[in-house]
């Protein structure tokens, strides 16, 4: 199976946790790892399970005026400058049944997250989603990750890959 791994990232947490993700899942998959702007909004019939990442912003997935925001709060360059998760979905095609998952990066426990509208968006659009949306928390807006994040990550990797390869995709029917 072949996955892509899609995020959005201002600071570079969620970047971090995606890199994390891609690397424990190529233990189970081929992966291709992508920033929101550079990945392809049409998901080739070969890819078996799309995972995308977000950080939270305003308790959902960024906007553009939530990114401007966040430019305003370093003198650092963002590491996502085009269009962020929200916007790569609204033109993403995938084969119906296409297997997704979602995750983001934040800072409270207060429920709402980008992870979770994303999640509701994939369903939207017909993908197939094989887990709960899943957060892993920064210690303040620009970071750094919360101590032992990490290997949360690898622990959900592992699971998505199991759930993947125990899920029919499209061409299973
Ligand atoms: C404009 C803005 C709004 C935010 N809103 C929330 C929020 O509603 N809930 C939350 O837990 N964190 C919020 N945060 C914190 C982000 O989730 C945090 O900056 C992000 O996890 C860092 O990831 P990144 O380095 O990949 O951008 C917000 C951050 C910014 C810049």
């Amino acid at each position: 199976m072949r996955a892509a791994v899609i995020y959005e990232s201002m600071f570079g947490n969620t970047r971090t946790v995606a890199e994390a993700l891609s690397e424990e899942l190529a233990k189970h998959m081929e992966v291709e790892l992508y920033e929101a702007g550079e990945a392809p909004a049409s998901i080739d019939a070969s890819i078996g399970l799309v995972v995308l990442g977000a950080p939270t912003h305003g308790f959902t997935l960024s906007r553009p005026s939530s990114r401007q925001e966040a430019a305003g709060m370093t003198p650092d360059e963002l590491v996502s400058t085009g269009i962020g998760v929200r916007e790569w979905l609204e033109a993403a095609k995938a084969a119906p049944g296409t297997r997704a998952a979602a995750f983001d990066t934040r800072i409270s426990h207060v429920p709402g997250s980008a992870a979770r509208a994303a999640t509701r968006r994939l369903r939207r659009s017909g993908f197939a989603i094989i887990a709960r949306p899943a957060s892993f928390m920064v210690e303040k807006t620009l970071g750094p990750l919360v101590p032992g994040q990490l290997d949360r990550v690898r622990s959900w990797a592992t699971a998505i890959a199991a759930a993947a390869h125990s899920t029919s995709g499209p061409a299973e029917g």
